[in-house]
C-alpha cells in the first residue's frame, strides 16, 4: 500500500491472518482464482495492496465452463487482469457440464494444471466466511458427518507442489460485497446464484438469514468457529486411524496388489468405535477405486465381531469382504 488512506479494516484483517497463519510466503509466485464474482475480485484487489508488503508475483486464472450464461465472462476478466497490468491465464472446459460436483472437481484440476506449469507455488481461493457456513450446513444436511462439517481448511495440497491457500474465511460475504462497492469493482453478477433450485443457494438465501434473525446474528462466525474445532479433531481421528489401520493390515502397505487385502479383528476389537470406522473407511479408499459411503464402512464394521464365514452383500464391481477367523478378508470379485 502506497497511500495509508486506502488501508482499510479488510486490509489490516488479511495482512494479519496472513502473518499469523503463515499461509503465503513472501516473494513467491501467486495465482489467484478468479470466478469475476465479489469474493475472488476483492480479495485480488486486497493481494494487489498488500503487495508492495509482501513482495508475490501475483497473476489471475480463471476456468470457462462454457456455461451459456457466462459468456463474455472470460474476456472480462482478461480485462480486469490488463487493467492490473497482471498475467491472466485462462482454461476451457472440453465438456460442458451441468453437475456443481463435477465442475468443481474440473476447476480445481484446472487450476493445478496452470499452477504447475506456470509454476506457481500457491493456489488462492476466495471462499469467505459464509461459504465456510453454508458449507457446514449443507453437509450437515447431507450427513457427511464430522469431516464434511471441516472441509473448508486454510489451506491444503492441491497438486505436488502447489498449495491452495483460502485466506478469506474469516472474512463475511457482507465485507467483500462492502469493500468492491467502495472500491468500484467490476463485479460479474452471477445468475446462478439466485436460482434456488440448487440447495446451495436456498441455504445461502433462505436458511442462514433465518437463522441470523431468529437464532444468532453471528451464526457464520459461529459455524466457523464449529469447523474450526472440528478439524482440529479430525486431524487427530485420522491420524490415530491410519496407525489403527496399517497395525490391522498387518505388512501390507498401500502399493500391494489390491486382490487378497486383509484386516485383522483382533487388532481393531481393541479400538473405539470411532477409529475402527476410520480405520475401515480409510482401507475401503486404498481398495477400491469408487467413493466410499456410510453402508458399506457400516458392513465392514459389523464383522469386526461377526461369526466366522460372515461376508458383506457386494460392493460396486462384485467386490465384498469375508470373515475368516482373525481376519477380515477383501475380495475385488467372486473367485479371486
Ligand atoms: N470459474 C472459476 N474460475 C476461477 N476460480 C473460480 C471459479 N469459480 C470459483 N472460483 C474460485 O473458487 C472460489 C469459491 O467459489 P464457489 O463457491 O463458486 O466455488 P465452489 O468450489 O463451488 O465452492 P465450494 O468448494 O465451497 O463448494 C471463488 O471465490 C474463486 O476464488
Amino acid at each position: 500500500m502506497s497511500q495509508r488512506s486506502d488501508w482499510t479494516l479488510i486490509h489490516a484483517h488479511l495482512h494479519q491472518t496472513l502473518q499469523q497463519r503463515q499461509l503465503l510466503a513472501p516473494s513467491r509466485p501467486v495465482l489467484v482464482a478468479v470466478s469475476g464474482g465479489q469474493d475472488s475480485l476483492c480479495l485480488m484487489k486486497l493481494l494487489l495492496d498488500l503487495q508492495p508488503k509482501w513482495k508475490w508475483q501475483l497473476a489471475i486464472a480463471h476456468c470457462d465452463h462454457r456455461w451459456p450464461a457466462d459468456k463474455g465472462l472470460a474476456d472480462h476478466i482478461e480485462q480486469v487482469a490488463q487493467s492490473w497490468a497482471i498475467p491472466f491465464y485462462l482454461e476451457i472446459a472440453d465438456q460442458v457440464t451441468t453437475s456443481e460436483g463435477a465442475a468443481r472437481q474440473w476447476r480445481y484440476q484446472a487450476l493445478g494444471k496452470i499452477a504447475q506449469t506456470y509454476q506457481y507455488q500457491y493456489v488462492v481461493t476466495a471462499h469467505t466466511q459464509s461459504d465456510r457456513a453454508e458449507t457446514v450446513l449443507y453437509n450437515l444436511i447431507r450427513g457427511t458427518g464430522v469431516d464434511g462439517l471441516q472441509s473448508l481448511t486454510w489451506q491444503r495440497p492441491l497438486v505436488a507442489g502447489v498449495q491452495l491457500v483460502r485466506p478469506l474465511l474469516e472474512v463475511t460475504r457482507r465485507e467483500t460485497g462492502e469493500f468492491v462497492e467502495q472500491q468500484h469493482l467490476p463485479v460479474w453478477l452471477d445468475a446462478y446464484n439466485q436460482d434456488l433450485r440448487y440447495a446451495r443457494n436456498r441455504i445461502r438465501q433462505e436458511v442462514l438469514p433465518y437463522l441470523k434473525t431468529h437464532f444468532n446474528p453471528r451464526v457464520e462466525t459461529a459455524l466457523g468457529h464449529t469447523a474450526e474445532l472440528l478439524r482440529a479433531d479430525v486431524e487427530y481421528l485420522e491420524t490415530a486411524a491410519r496407525s489403527l489401520r496399517e497395525q490391522a493390515m498387518g505388512s501390507m502397505s498401500e502399493n500391494e496388489p489390491t486382490t487378497t487385502l486383509k484386516l485383522n479383528r483382533l487388532i481393531l476389537r481393541q479400538a473405539d468405535l470411532a477409529l475402527q470406522r476410520r480405520a475401515i473407511r480409510q482401507f475401503l479408499t486404498i481398495v477400491q477405486p469408487k467413493a466410499t459411503n456410510f453402508e458399506q464402512i457400516e458392513a465392514i464394521t459389523a464383522l469386526i465381531e461377526a461369526p466366522n464365514r460372515s461376508r458383506t452383500s457386494s460392493f460396486p464391481g462384485g467386490a465384498s469382504a469375508q470373515v475368516e477367523g482373525d481376519w477380515i478378508i477383501w475380495r475385488n470379485s467372486q473367485g479371486d
